[in-house]
């Protein structure tokens, strides 16, 4: 308890440096933590790294040890749970939206997670034979983390339960598993492109030791240091314009190494699939919605249609 109290006052006092003050959302992660118990590393007001956190070791343990023997098995296996033409879910390749395009450096396992009913048996791999109890169990451990966070967040904006909380109680979550190989010229290459991420909140485990994850703060890219266990929290572009703008999404990329493989696991957290996308007018009072509204689907379908380039999308998405 005395050693959580003190990485939460350093934490508070680095989040009251004049730079974070200015932008006005410092309070908010120092609430977040205390009302969670834990500690947060603030890095960024789009981006945190939660170190303390409610899943349990052996959930993510499983789940890391799952992945590896997963991305080692032959060729043919994996496309066993290939991504069929035109769909994202399944063993492949990320945002391909054109045939000229230079494509990221990285594999990937896209899965819907939950709720349960919009799982694709046939794109969960059956090998290695403890892969869906692992994503099933560790799938579950980090939608309660993400509903916890977003409660307390949605509390420290002053927002009543009905606003974020509740519409998330049934909502979506997306897993995406990426593997990145060792690339001999990892100078010429970009593992994941740059990209905010389209959903409400994102929890990223680094599975291995080997960093590649930046994100981009006063224009430059920052790495971010795996921590053993940690999550890194990704505000994302609907939370963004459900505070209309309050908070802000974080913008990252993933690079690779040269020597190394690296791996990662992205949750991607969504509000049930029924929830409208824009400025809640608890958030808005008299200000101007600074960002169209549309359904979710809607919302998601331009997301994919737009090539990853930064914040690109969510230009589209704002008004004037
Ligand atoms: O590999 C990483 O650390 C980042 C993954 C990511 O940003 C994503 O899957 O959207
Ligand atoms: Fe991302």
């Amino acid at each position: 308890m005395r050693q959580q109290r003190r990485s939460l006052a350093m934490a508070t006092a680095r989040l009251r440096s004049p730079s974070s003050t200015t932008k006005g959302y410092c309070w908010s992660w120092t609430m977040v933590a205390r009302s969670l118990h834990t500690s947060i590393e603030p890095q960024d007001w789009g981006f945190f790294q939660l170190v303390n956190h409610s899943v349990p070791d052996d959930v993510l343990e499983s789940m890391k040890a799952n992945i590896q023997q997963f991305f080692q098995l032959p060729a043919e296996t994996k496309k066993r749970f290939a991504q069929e033409q035109g769909q994202l879910e399944g063993y492949g390749q990320l945002f391909v939206v054109s045939e000229d395009q230079k494509l990221d450096w990285a594999d990937m396992l896209f899965l819907y997670t939950q709720p349960p009913e919009m799982r694709n048996a046939k794109f969960w791999p059956d090998q290695p034979a403890t892969f869906r109890s692992a994503l099933n169990r560790y799938s579950g451990a980090v939608k309660d983390l993400s509903d916890s966070l977003l409660a307390t967040m949605a509390k420290n904006l002053g927002l009543k339960r009905e606003a974020i909380a509740d519409k998330c109680i049934h909502g979506m979550q997306k897993v995406r598993i990426n593997y990145y190989p060792p690339c001999a010229q990892a100078e010429k290459v970009v593992g994941l492109s740059p990209h905010s991420d389209a959903n409400l909140l994102t929890l990223v485990l680094q599975v291995n030791h080997v960093q590649g994850l930046q994100i981009k703060r006063n224009g430059s890219w920052l790495p971010v240091k795996p921590v053993s266990g940690a999550f890194v929290v990704n505000i994302g572009d609907m939370f963004e314009v459900l505070t209309n703008g309050r908070y802000r999404s974080i913008e990252h990329r993933a690079v690779v190494d040269p020597k190394e493989e690296r791996l990662s696991i992205a949750a991607f957290q969504f509000p049930d699939i029924h929830t409208m996308i824009g400025p809640l007018k608890e958030m808005t009072g008299h200000e101007d919605d600074a960002y169209k509204t549309s359904d979710l689907e809607s919302f998601m379908k331009i997301f994919f249609a737009t090539k990853l380039e930064g914040k690109n999308f969510l230009e589209q998405m704002k008004l004037n």
